[in-house]
C-alpha cells in the first residue's frame, strides 16, 4: 500500500442534525473536489466508521476526479450515540438526507458496505431524486437466507464483541470478516480496539437498540422493483456475514442492477480486494 494522500484529521468536519426532537451531532471526513460527489456508508461493526471501512478507496476515487464523503453514522465513530427503536436503515437515510440538503448536494451517488448498503437503499426508495448510481457492498437489505442460517456466524461475534470488547473477541471476529486473515495486522486490531473502547456508549446502545427491536434492518425485497438508479452490486464469495444470496435477492429485484462476486473474499471487499474494487467502481460510475 502506498502512503495515503488524504487524512482523516484535515478532512474531518461535524454538522448538527435534527432527528426527531433530538439533535444529533454527527461526524463525517470531506475529500476532495469535484461535480459529482460519493458518499460512503459504513458497516455496523463495533469500532467501524467511513475511515476505517473506506480508507483505500478514498485516494483513487478523489484522485479521479470526484468529491468523497465518508459519514459516520449515530452510533458510530465521532457521532453521537443513539439508541434506535426502529429501522436503523431508514434513521440513517434521514441523517444522510440532512446532510445532502446542509451541503447543497443536489443528487449524490451512494457506496455502502454492510448495514451501509442498506442505509443507502433505505435513502433511494424514499429520496429516489437525490441518487446518481448505487453500489451496494456485501448489504443492501435486511431479510433472511435460504442458505444460511440467521444470525450469521459473523453477526454472532459482531453482537459478542459489543457485549465483551475484549482483544479475543475482536479477533475472533476480524478474523471472519476476511478471506485471508493473513493481511490483518496487529496495527490494524489496535487501531479498531481503540475505536470501539473510546465510544462504550456506541457499543452498549447498539445492544439496547437490538433489545428494543431485533429487526434493526428490515426486508426491503417487496420495495426493490421501485429502485431506478443504475446499480453495481458487490459481494465476497466468502463472506460470512451477510450471505451471498442476498446479493442474488439484490439482482433480482433492482432491474438496473448487476452483481460482482470476488473469489477468496470475506465482507470487506472494499478492502481485501482494494485495487480490482476500485477499479471496478470507477468503471461503473464513469459510464
Ligand atoms: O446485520 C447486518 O445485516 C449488517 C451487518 C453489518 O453491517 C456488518 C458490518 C461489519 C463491517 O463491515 C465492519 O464493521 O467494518
Amino acid at each position: 500500500m502506498t502512503q495515503q494522500k488524504q487524512s482523516e484529521a484535515a478532512t474531518s468536519r461535524f454538522i448538527d442534525i435534527q432527528e426527531g426532537d433530538k439533535t444529533l451531532h454527527i461526524h463525517y471526513n470531506d475529500c476532495g473536489s469535484g461535480d459529482e460527489t460519493v458518499i460512503m456508508l459504513h458497516g455496523s461493526g463495533p469500532g467501524a466508521t467511513g475511515w476505517a471501512n473506506f480508507n483505500r478507496n478514498i485516494d483513487p476515487l478523489v484522485e479521479a476526479g470526484y468529491r468523497v464523503i465518508l459519514l459516520d453514522c449515530p452510533g458510530w465513530g465521532k457521532s453521537d450515540s443513539i439508541i434506535n427503536t426502529g429501522s436503523r436503515s431508514d434513521l440513517n437515510a434521514r441523517i444522510l438526507k440532512g446532510l445532502v440538503d446542509a451541503l447543497d448536494l443536489e443528487k449524490v451517488h451512494l457506496l455502502g458496505n454492510s448495514m451501509g448498503g442498506h442505509s443507502a437503499v433505505a435513502f433511494t426508495l424514499t429520496w429516489p431524486e437525490r441518487v446518481g448510481k448505487l453500489v451496494l457492498m456485501g448489504g443492501g437489505t435486511g431479510g433472511m437466507s435460504l442458505f444460511t442460517p440467521m444470525p450469521t456466524e459473523g453477526i454472532k461475534l459482531l453482537q459478542g464483541v459489543c457485549r465483551e470488547p475484549t482483544i479475543d473477541n475482536l479477533k475472533k471476529m476480524m478474523n471472519i470478516f476476511v478471506y485471508d486473515t493473513s493481511a490483518l495486522t496487529e496495527e490494524l486490531f489496535a487501531a479498531r480496539l481503540e475505536n470501539m473502547l473510546s465510544r462504550r456508549d456506541h457499543l452498549d446502545n447498539f445492544i439496547k437498540s437490538g433489545e428494543a427491536n431485533p429487526k434493526q434492518f428490515p426486508d426491503f425485497t417487496p420495495r426493490l422493483g421501485e429502485i431506478k438508479a443504475q446499480t453495481l452490486i458487490v459481494w465476497g464469495r466468502n463472506d460470512r456475514f451477510v450471505p451471498m444470496d442476498t446479493g442474488l435477492r439484490l439482482l433480482a429485484g433492482i432491474a438496473g442492477s448487476e452483481l460482482h462476486v470476488y473469489r477468496d473474499c470475506g465482507h470487506w471487499a472494499q478492502w481485501e480486494h482494494a485495487d480490482a474494487f476500485n477499479r471496478l467502481v470507477l468503471d461503473f460510475l464513469g459510464r
